[in-house]
């Protein structure tokens, strides 16, 4: 069959929360993908059902994925973000608040899907927990933009299964260069990783 291509949607209601409860079960799948003992006959048994499923979904496809809207203001807001989305099974998600100060503060738990050293988060994830974290607080200042650079210290190694928490703050704005500086800290409160990235904003063309 010919798949059927739509154009990115804005998703609201019931058409967003729908297709984040389907994201949130894809996401259970795949961390009893990684825990499952079943025997490897169970193993393609479920294997040849979850082909179906992606069959069926795939049968209308968007070109990108949908955005949804926030507020009054009908803002349009990533809903398939790795980090934030609650529309990607790969996301976590982490769901940040935005302080009047700039602050930008999450608490997380990352389960054994994120594994890298044994029980720990792998080093790549904490990254790009940092990325976005940051690119928000760079944000926060009213100028967002790419990341140009993205320094990670890890301190002690982040534990997965227990809640976490990250924090960001822009520290300057030169130019169109932006730097913001975070942590991601364990239940104890310790720091595990430190970060400080440099965001540079899209250079405005004369007259636009
Ligand atoms: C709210 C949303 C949160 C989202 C968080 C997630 C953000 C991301 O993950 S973004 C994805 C990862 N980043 C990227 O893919 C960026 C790829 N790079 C680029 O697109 C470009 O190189 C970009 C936009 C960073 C800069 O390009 P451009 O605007 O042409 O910069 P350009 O005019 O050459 O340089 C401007 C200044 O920045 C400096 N600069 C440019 N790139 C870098 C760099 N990578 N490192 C250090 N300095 C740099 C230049 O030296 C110059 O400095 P100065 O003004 O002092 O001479």
């Amino acid at each position: 069959m010919r798949e059927a291509f739509v154009d990115r949607d804005i998703l609201t209601g019931d058409d967003e929360a729908g297709m984040a409860a389907l994201a949130a079960e894809v996401r259970a799948l795949t961390e009893a993908v990684v825990r499952t003992g079943v025997a490897s006959a169970e193993a393609a048994s479920v294997a040849a059902e979850v082909a179906a499923l992606t069959a069926r979904l795939k049968a209308t496809r968007r070109v990108h994925p949908p955005y949804g809207t926030v507020g009054e203001s009908g803002m349009e807001r990533q809903i398939a973000n790795p980090v934030t989305g609650h529309l990607n099974p790969i996301a976590p998600p982490v769901d940040f608040k935005v302080s009047e100060e700039g602050i930008v503060r999450a608490e997380f738990t990352l389960p054994t899907v994120y594994e890298g050293p044994p029980t720990f988060v792998h080093g790549g994830v904490s990254a790009m927990i940092m990325d976005q974290v940051l690119g928000m607080a760079a944000a926060a200042t009213g100028t967002a933009g790419m990341t140009a650079t993205l320094e990670t210290r890890y301190r002690r190694p982040t534990p997965l299964g227990v809640p976490l928490t990250v924090e960001a703050k822009a520290s300057r704005v030169e130019g169109r260069k932006i730097y913001a500086d975070g942590t991601i800290c364990g239940p104890d409160g310790r720091v595990t990783v430190e970060a400080s990235a440099m965001f540079i904003a899209p250079q405005t063309r004369p007259g636009a």
